[in-house]
């Protein structure tokens, strides 16, 4: 049997990631508005409730809207917006982050993807919490910076595009100055922490790629983090963590590493003498971050083979 999917926002930057990744899938049937249509309410409340799973790519208030016009118990949504990943009545659809995450995830009619930066910042900082190596009262930090799909059409615009209203030349540069980054209540909520995490992002001249660090002035003895992060993903086919040998020996960590594909790599380095360490995070944006990620829950939702039509690392 096959399930239907409408990709509302579909004409957008992670929408059409999205179905690159569905394409040719027998087991799934892609509902399409077109372009005269893809913004028409009706036309979407109709595909809206027709399909047995939507995925929301779109702003903030158009998912919010999205979900309004849904008016049946049937269809099943993943948001990839910001809109509902600390609301109550949803699923966080990060199926590695905690021993149930999968099965909650394929239980759920509605699952919030997670954001690009709080997938890697939770993914190192979550199971140290739970483990007790980080006590939920500790100060945090997030040093990132992203490739510039991650603003989205106007974003890719700004950067490859000289006549768009906020074009820039800029190699890279630091936003979110005033620390009111719309990731914060996911990054502390569902890290478990008692104080908002400090996010300090950039944007870099490159398309797609991702590196979050956390950094740990006073850290818990490396070989604990190390293990507590190889014990949590073990098995994983998404999430790898490197090793401390591979780690040790490593002097550089560059923003493409994972770039086009749908993974996720944890490294520790640090410096056992001073007691610090500088926990990193490398994905795409665009993949693990995003597309990757709702290609997932939308396999676990439907009971399909997880990593189908994802890009394994
Ligand atoms: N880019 C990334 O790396 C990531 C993005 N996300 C999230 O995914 C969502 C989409 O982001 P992204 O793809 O980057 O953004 P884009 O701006 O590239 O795409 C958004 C799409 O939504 C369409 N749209 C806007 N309003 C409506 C509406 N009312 N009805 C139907 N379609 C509408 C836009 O139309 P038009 O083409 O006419 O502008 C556009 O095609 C956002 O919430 C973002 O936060 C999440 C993780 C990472
Ligand atoms: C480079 C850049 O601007 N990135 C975006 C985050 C990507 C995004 O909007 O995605 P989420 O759905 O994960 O929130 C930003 O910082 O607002």
């Amino acid at each position: 049997m096959t399930a239907s999917v409408f990709i509302d926002g579909g004409a957008g930057t992670t929408g059409l990631e999205i179905a690159d990744r569905l394409a040719g899938r027998a087991d799934l049937q892609l509902i399409r508005l077109d372009e005269a249509r893809r913004k028409d309410p009706a036309a979407r409340r109709e595909a809206l409730n027709d399909a047995d799973a939507v995925i929301l790519c779109l702003p903030d208030d158009a998912a919010r809207e999205a979900v309004a016009l849904i008016d049946n118990p049937r269809t099943r949504v993943i948001d990839a917006s910001t809109a509902h990943r600390v609301a109550d009545g949803w699923t966080y659809g990060f199926p590695e982050l905690e021993a149930d995450a999968r099965e909650r995830v394929a239980k759920a009619t509605r699952v919030s993807n997670p954001g690009c930066y709080p997938t890697g910042f939770l993914a190192l900082v979550r199971p140290l919490v739970r483990a007790g190596l980080l006590d939920p009262s500790t100060p945090t930090a997030v040093n990132a910076t992203s490739g510039y799909s991650g603003g989205g059409k106007s974003m890719i615009a700004a950067f490859e595009d000289a006549d768009a209203p906020d074009a820039t030349g800029t190699a890279f540069r630091l936003y979110a100055l005033s620390l009111g980054h719309k990731h914060v209540a996911e990054m502390q909520g569902h890290a478990g922490l008692q104080h908002p995490p400090l996010f300090a992002p950039a944007v870099a001249r490159t398309y797609r790629g991702m590196i979050v660090e956390v950094p740990l002035p006073i850290a818990p003895p490396l070989s604990a983090i190390q293990d507590t992060l190889a014990q949590s993903y073990a098995g994983q086919r998404l999430v790898r963590v490197a090793d401390a040998q591979e780690s040790a020996a490593m002097s550089l960590v560059t923003l493409e590493r994972l770039a086009g594909t749908d993974g996720l790599e944890l490294f520790v380095f640090g410096n056992e003498q001073r007691g610090q360490a500088r926990l990193v995070a490398v994905l795409d944006n665009l993949g693990k971050g995003a597309a990757g990620a709702a290609v997932q829950n939308l396999n676990l939702m439907l009971g399909l083979d997880e990593p189908s039509g994802l890009r394994l690392p």
